[in-house]
Order: structure tokens, then sequence, then C-alpha cells
């Protein structure tokens, strides 16, 4: 029920369309059935009985009113007519059910994108990232299918009712016997329903841990390949498989019993049926032929229903699950910055700033002066604060208290957007994109040309070796960049971060993985920037700090600027 209620708020019009066209499809299906009573009659030579008085009597009158003579030829053209009417409607119904299928589907993805885009940093860092494909992919997928079943399950009510009218018309004990027969089967089977419904949330979550444990064990190969600890971990997502596989195999069963024991069932039910109306209610042969139509389709839509019931259960789970996510992303929304635009002319400034991570104090009291257009470093022990200093500066992070100024603005009433647009960031692990190195740069920014590309490569110290490549910045850098050397994939993200010539350039031990020449050329490179760029390291590499105008030491929580005496011995 709750479900139907998601679905009407998010989609009303949709749901509208589709259960009108599903309900007067049904009817005209519904009317054109009721038809085939008095054809028979007429056909079989029957006189009108008093049971099935009524529909004939109904149509009768109907015809006289359209002054048409109730012949074969008419009725024929009638039953025609429901059913040409019933298809046409219902291809409306369902090619609106597909449209908004794909629409849910688009819209949980996106609503799960931006909701994840908008959240906190800290927010970000504690998802897996298995988990998020997973929803991207699979939930969103199933969730949406979720729509298609309720549509079903409306069309198949909708058409019951219409049956059970017809049926009321033609013969109410033997309806009123249907229903009974048909709610029966109901209760007896809707155990498999329960399975199904349970089936479905061991998938979503065989399926959430499998992926989850797929994307890190990807990302982990190598270490793993080499300390021989694949099989392990092979061990592990052959039982997440495993459980996957079990979890469908319940589904799989569930509902080819529940499918099975119906049409066992409808059968007895349907012979028992026309042998009462035989032998114990001695009803016409014209009755019996389209009682026995109307209660084989009406017990088959039944089933039909149960079935499509079983399918939502299953669904459901994934669907919950997707909007959970979507509303756990949108409360950890970021907190508010403000709109006015930054520049970088003068410095930054940390004033007496705190942070804690979940009460565990990193920072304390910490004063910091980063001047424009020099050369920053900070260094100190792994786990002293050195990132979390950086991401304060960023914004990615938010000081527990003290400020944080830009030019003398405190960065809470900046537009963040616009202030990070300043920046040039290259991290300690460089991730590139499986395509090419000028596309790794540009990352998909279409103002950025091919001379921006090459002017950064200069900067960066890579031109030589992206000279030296058979296809230049046309070269596919492979998985993660895994065709380049570590210090190569080092070059390309510094390239990167300098392409749209930001003001701050933060280098997060970016350049650990060059050897030492090259690292005292790329150093030699950033260092030469000019007042142009103003840079904030995250280094212990002699190569950096020499070149720096400033070093601060991070340590029990704070940060202090170094004499140049001392620079030599850190
Ligand atoms: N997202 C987080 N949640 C909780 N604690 C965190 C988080 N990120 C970092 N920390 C903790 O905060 C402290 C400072 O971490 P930070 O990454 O800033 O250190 P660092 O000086 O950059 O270290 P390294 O040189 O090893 O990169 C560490 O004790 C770390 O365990």
């Amino acid at each position: 029920m709750q479900l139907i209620k998601d679905f009407f708020y998010h989609y009303p019009r949709q749901v509208i369309i589709v259960w009108l066209a599903l309900a007067i499809a049904s009817i005209a299906e519904g009317l054109s059935l009721s038809t085939l009573l008095p054809l028979l009659t007429v056909a079989t030579g029957d006189s009108a009985s008093l049971v099935g008085a009524s529909t004939s009597d109904f149509l009768t009158q109907a015809l006289d009113w359209a002054s048409i003579t109730p012949s074969v030829g008419v009725m024929i053209v009638l039953v025609l007519i429901g059913l040409v009417v019933k298809a046409g409607l219902t291809l409306v119904a369902y090619r609106q059910v597909g449209y908004t299928v794909a629409a849910i589907a688009t819209n949980t993805r996106l609503s799960f994108l931006r909701a994840l885009s908008a959240s906190r940093w800290q927010y970000f860092l504690s998802q897996r990232t298995g988990r998020l494909a997973n929803s991207i992919s699979t939930e969103a997928s199933n969730s949406a299918s979720a729509f298609q079943s309720l549509a079903s399950l409306s069309a198949l009510l909708s058409q019951c009712a219409v049956f059970l009218t017809v049926a009321m018309l033609i013969n109410w004990k033997i309806a009123c016997l249907a229903i009974a027969i048909g709610v029966g089967i109901f209760a007896l089977l809707k155990v498999m329903v329960s399975i199904s419904r349970e089936a479905g949330s061991r998938q979503k979550n065989a399926f959430q841990g499998l992926m989850g444990l797929l994307t890190d064990s990807l990302s982990s190969l190598k270490p793993l390949k080499a300390m021989a600890r694949e099989r392990e971990m092979d061990q592990m997502l052959e039982r997440q498989t495993r459980n996957l596989n079990s979890a469908l195999r319940t589904s799989v069963l569930a509902s080819e019993t529940l499918k099975a024991t119906q049409e066992l069932l409808i059968g007895l039910v349907l012979v028992a049926g026309v042998a009462a109306s035989l032998t114990l209610l001695e009803l016409q042969l014209s009755e019996i032929m389209v009682l026995t139509i109307v209660l084989a389709r009406l017990l088959t839509k039944l089933s039909k229903l149960q079935q499509e019931y079983q399918k939502l259960a299953s669904k459901e789970s994934f669907y919950w699950s997707m909007m959970s996510a979507i509303d756990e992303a949108r409360d950890a929304r970021e907190e508010p910055f403000g709109d006015r635009q930054p520049t970088l002319d003068r410095d930054i400034r940390l004033e007496d700033v705190c942070f804690d991570y979940d009460g565990n104090t990193v920072l304390k009291n910490v004063d910091l002066h980063v001047p424009a257009g020099q050369f920053t470093t900070l260094i100190g022990f792994s786990g002293a604060g050195k990132t979390t200093l950086i991401d304060l500066i960023i914004g990615l992070l938010r000081a527990s208290s003290g400020r944080v100024l830009i030019d003398g603005q405190a960065i809470d009433a900046l537009d963040i957007r616009a202030w990070r647009n300043l920046i040039g960031y290259v991290p300690q692990d460089t991730v590139l994109l499986h395509d090419t190195i000028y596309n790794n740069i540009v990352l998909g920014d279409t103002a950025l040309t091919e001379a921006d590309v090459h002017a950064a490569l200069d900067k960066a110290g890579a031109a030589d070796f992206v000279a030296g490549l058979a296809d230049g910045v046309n070269t596919n850098v492979g998985e993660h960049g895994g065709r380049l050397s570590g210090g190569q994939r080092q070059r390309v993200v510094i390239a990167r971060a300098l392409v749209h010539k930001p003001r701050l350039v933060i280098l997060d031990e970016a350049t650990s993985a060059l050897d030492p020449d090259t690292e005292k050329a790329v150093s030699a490179t950033l260092g030469a920037l000019g007042s142009d760029y103003t840079v904030l390291a995250v280094s212990h590499r002699a190569a950096l700090t020499e070149r720096s105008d400033r070093v601060y030491r991070i340590e029990n929580g704070q940060a202090r600027l170094m004499g140049a005496d001392e620079r030599v011995s850190a």
C-alpha cells in the first residue's frame, strides 16, 4: 500500500493515465465477453434462460436504443469492437508503463547521484563504492520494475472485477462459489508470496555484499596477488555469489510452485464446476460455455494477480533500499555556504581553528598563514592532521571552531563552488580514467583547447614523455592508468590540476611516486610557477621543502612555522 502511495505521490499523472486506460480496457473486454452469451444463445438455438437473462436484456435494450437488430453478425462485430478497444487501450497503458519505468529508473539514479554529490565529505568517505554502484545499477532497475508489477496488478484487479460482474450477471451462485474458491487458493498460496518477499530481501543484501566486495577486491588485486591472498578473496566472493544463488533459487522455487499449484487447482475447479452445472444446476449449454470461458479467465487472472503480487513483493525491498539510500544521502547534505565571490590576491589564514572527527580532536587552536603567490609546505608525522588542514581550506570539512579566511573573507560566506574552481588539486593516489591523456586532463571541460593541454603538460614536466608516445595526447592510459608508470601518471594528474590555470595549487604528497630526478625537475617546475600561483603542499620530501617559501610542522594538533635552520634538519 505504501508503495502505491509513493508512486502516486511522485508520478500522479502517469498513475492516473495507466489506471484509467487499464480500467476502461477491462470494461471493454468484459462487455465484449458478455456479448458472447446472446451470441451463443442465438447460435445454439437455446431459449433465453432466466439465470442469464440479465446480460441478454441489458444488451437487447442497448441495441434497441441504438436501433440495431440483434443478429449473429451484429454480435460478432460487438465482440470484435470490444476486443479492439481493449487491445488499443492496453497498448496505451503499457506504453505509459514502459515510459514510467524508464523515468523512475532515471529519476532514482539522478536523485541518488545528486544527493550523493551534495552530501558531506565525511558521509561520502563512509560509503562503500560497491554499495553505491549496486544502488545505481541493480537497485534502481529493480525499483523501477516494481512499477511495472504494480501496473499489471491493477490491470488484473480491474479485469477480475469486470469478469466477476459478468459471471454474476450470468449466474450469481456460481460466481460466488468462484470468489470463494479464488480467495481460498489465494490464502492457501499466500505463504509462497511471503517466501518471495524474503527471497527478494536476501537477493538485495546478497547483491549489495557481492558488489561491495567485488569493487574492494578489484581495486586491491595487485597486492592480493603479490601476497598470494587472492584465494581468500575468491572464497569470500564465492560465498557471496552462493548466497545470491541461493536467494535466486528460493525465489524461482516459490514462483514456480505458486504457478504449478494454481494451474492444478484451477483445472480441478473448472472440471468440478462444469460437472455441477450440468448435473446439479441443469444450466443451458450456452450458459455453461460462457460461464466456463468467464470463470476460466477469472480464475486465471486471479492466479496471475497473485503471481504479480509475488513479483512485486520481491522487487519492493530494492525500491525501499534505494529510497532509504537517497534519504540518507539527503540527510547528510553539506551545510550551506554563502554567495560571496572568492579571490586569492592576499592570503589564506587559519585563525584558532579546531577540528575533531566524532569527538577525536585532530587540530586544536591552529594558526596558519599561506601568502598568495608563495610556496607553503606542511610537514609532520603520518596522522598528524595535514590532509585534514587541506580539507578545511578546500571546504570539504568545516572547522568545529575558529575561522578559515580567504583574502579576509570567511570560507563559510563564499560561493564554495567558485572557490573550488580556483583550486588545482593533486592527490596522493593518482587515479586516472580509462581514457586518453587528453580526456584525462580536460575532464569533459569543452572550453579547454589542445594548446591549454600542451601548456599544462609542459608545466607538469610531462611534455617529453607524452611526445614520445605513438599517439601523443591521444594515447589511452588503460585501466586506472595502468599503461603508464607511476611517475608518468602523477605528472598527468599534475597537468590536470594546472590546465584550468588555478589560483591555488594543492599538492597532497603529489611528488611521492616520482624518482628523485623527476621529482626534482617537477618540484623545480612547480617552484617556478611564479607569483600567479599560490602553492600549498603536503610533503616530507626535501625537493619540495627546499623550494618552499614557508614550511609548517603539524604536530600535536598545532601548526608551527619552521625557521630556515630547522628545515634543513627536518
Ligand atoms: N574520515 C575520518 N574519520 C575519522 N577519523 C579520521 C578521518 N580521516 C582522518 N582521520 C583521523 O584524523 C587524523 C589525521 O588524519 P590526516 O589524514 O589529516 O593525517 P595526515 O597528517 O594527512 O596523515 P598522512 O601523512 O598519513 O596522510 C588521523 O588520526 C586519522 O586517523
